[in-house]
């Protein structure tokens, strides 16, 4: 399956063609576009782009948007709705919005018979807390007009993360990352435990780092001065907007390789630009590692944070309090490229570490749009039939023989959904410090080690704190006392509080564009308790059928007790989709 990329900016657009396993077919880059009359403007870039991949097969466009506003927290296939909500934005986002209806239009005139999916900037601060999508102005104010936080530039910010976390070989949901976008349009991102958490950018992409030509943070009162002084919509507007940032401190225009070179010379606004620009960065890592309670690390992406080793020096300078100690070799030297795209650029001893990334929004939307358009194939069923996993438990040959006698074997009273799995007619009283439950089904068949699944609530009975674990990962997990018929068993480990996942077939996986291990969320709709679950933990095999399984306490918070709809929206770290989907059934019940 072949995606072309269109990354709308600002002022360019960059393109790809990338094939079904991530193979970059051809890429490339218009800048400075609408600048000037008679200049290349957007629209007429894309016809530049589309005359050039028409030797090619192209079975879907992904389309960069900037501004989703609240509704786009995934990204969707491009229909009459989806173009009205990003027209809505264009007040908010307008050196980008009507960039990308224009490259919207013209690729779809071209590309009539495939399907258009918008990625949104906006998406991956879709789940910023409220404390930071919430401007201290009148409640009723921001309410009437609509005036939050947003947050810009997500698919570079998450991406970054990702690789970040792949080279720190961690788990993102473990770690604490400052993301810098240092591009034309700059932004900084606190990436914690996967998730943002808070980024520079607001309303509008306006707000935070010094950028290009836009101002970032000024005081709002300022604005209230120039009005005072005869300045209007517009010419605030241009001002802010394009003649601001480091175009309007330098005098020399926005591009930062000029300016450092005029600085080197001893030009006063210049040295004065990168300063602030180094200066208003710092800050916000600084702030941001207060935000989260620390960092593990700092992340430089965006074309000057890849490309500018003194950039990147200034503003890691005064952040050995936070543990950073920069190597000033390895930042030197550091190149990233497409095939080679992180650098490390502190030395071994600094406890928080600072990682160059080659940003590749345009892999990020090939990938999304894939998976967007394979899994909302017509004819693939998207339904999730979910099980309430009942406490139970699953025991070796010797705990058997030890509860129910040398020579028992399990009994099966019922067989279960998943294929070879039964409930037995044998049933064990669990016994913890405070109190007892009685009669806790065993499941079959017996297994190489103990594993007893309760939910929270049973472990405030029992008196006991279980570890939320993925099946069969046991090992020191809480002890529990068992009760059988011949006898009593103590287990130094093997009592868990099940993490809920979604069994999957290979075929379903395929189906659903997902992997063994990826997490994705499960929104549960038209219960009257409507609830997203997140962390829910994929698992992929060829004996598995399709069905996801939560406890009882998940299913009472859901009020999940008829036909209810299980709707995949939110895949981890690199992959985000929404499927559509038709209802969930409560399909087996054990206990
Ligand atoms: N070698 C370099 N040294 C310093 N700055 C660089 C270098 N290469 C690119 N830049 C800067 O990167 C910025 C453009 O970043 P980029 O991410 O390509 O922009 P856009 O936001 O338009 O995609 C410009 O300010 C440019 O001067
Ligand atoms: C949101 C934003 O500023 O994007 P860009 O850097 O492409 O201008
Ligand atoms: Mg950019």
């Amino acid at each position: 399956m072949n995606t072309l990329v269109i990354n709308c900016g600002s002022s360019s657009i960059k393109y790809a063609l990338i094939d079904g396993s991530d193979k970059l077919l051809l890429s490339g880059k218009h800048e400075r576009l609408g600048e000037s009359q008679g200049e290349q403007t957007h629209e007429s870039a894309v016809g530049q782009i589309l005359q050039e991949i028409s030797g090619y097969p192209v079975d879907v466009v992904g389309h960069r948007v900037v501004h989703g506003g609240s509704k786009h927290a995934a990204p969707c296939l491009i229909d009459e709705q989806v173009l009205a909500d990003i027209e809505r934005h264009v007040p908010d986002a307008p050196m980008h919005n009507p960039y990308s209806l224009a490259a919207i239009h013209a690729a779809q005139t071209a590309l009539p018979g495939v399907p258009h999916v918008a990625l949104f900037d906006t998406a991956f601060h879709a789940r910023m807390p409220r404390r930071s999508t919430t401007y201290a102005i009148d409640y009723e104010v921001a309410l009437k007009h609509g005036i939050r936080r947003y947050g810009f530039h997500g698919i570079s910010h998450e991406y970054a993360a990702g690789i970040a976390a792949q080279f720190l070989q961690r788990p993102l949901n473990e770690l604490r990352i400052v993301t810098l976008h240092l591009g034309n349009g700059a932004s900084a991102c606190a990436v914690e435990f996967g998730r943002s958490a808070e980024t520079s950018m607001g309303h509008t992409p306006l707000e935070g780092l010094v950028m290009g030509t836009r101002s970032g943070d000024v005081d709002a009162g300022v604005l209230l001065t120039l009005l005072r002084q005869g300045y209007d919509v517009a010419s605030l507007d241009d001002l802010l907007n394009r003649k601001s940032g480091l175009a309007g401190l330098s005098g020399l225009g926005n591009d930062l390789r000029e300016i450092e070179i005029a600085a080197a010379d001893g030009n006063e606004r210049c040295r004065l630009a990168i300063n602030v620009f180094a200066h208003r960065a710092r800050k916000y890592i600084g702030a941001y590692a207060a935000a989260m309670g620390g960092v593990d690390a700092i992340v430089f992406t965006g074309g000057i944070g890849e490309n500018s080793a003194s950039m990147r020096g200034r503003i890691l300078q005064r952040l050995e309090f936070l543990g950073v100690v920069l190597d000033e070799d390895r930042n030197r030297d550091a190149s990233v490229q497409k095939d080679n795209d992180y650098a490390l650029i502190t030395t071994p001893r600094s406890r928080v570490e600072a990682i160059v990334v080659k940003t590749n929004e345009e892999l990020m939307i090939a990938r999304q749009a894939r998976r967007l358009v394979s899994a909302s194939r017509p004819s693939a069923s998207m339904d999730i039939p979910i099980a309430v996993s009942g406490r139970h438990c699953h025991l070796t040959r010797e705990t058997f023989a030890a509860l129910f006698g040398a020579d028992a074997t399990p009994t099966i009273a019922k067989p279960l959904s998943q294929p070879g799995q039964f409930a037995c007619e044998e049933r064990v009283n669990l016994i913890g410090p405070h109190d007892r439950i009685e009669r806790v089904r065993v499941l079959g068949p017996l297994r190489s080690v103990n594993q007893v699944e309760i939910s929270r609530t049973d472990e405030f009975r029992l008196g006991i704190d279980a570890p939320v674990r993925d099946s069969g990962n046991v090992q020191g997990s809480a002890p529990i006392t068992l009760e059988g018929p011949a006898g009593s068993v103590t287990l130094a480990e093997g009592l868990i509080c099940a993490r809920r996942h979604i069994h999957m077939h290979p075929d379903d996986a395929e189906r659903f564009g997902l992997s063994d291990k990826d997490e994705v969320a499960v929104a549960i709709v038209g219960g009257g308790r409507d609830l997203v679950f997140g962390d829910v933990l994929i698992r992929v095999k060829d004996s598995y059928a399709l069905e996801m399984h939560i406890d009882t306490d998940e299913a009472n918070a859901a009020e999940l007790n008829r036909q209810q709809v299980g709707e995949l929206s939110d895949v981890d770290v690199d992959q985000y989709v929404v499927v559509t989907t038709g209802a969930a059934s409560l399909v087996s019940k054990l206990e």
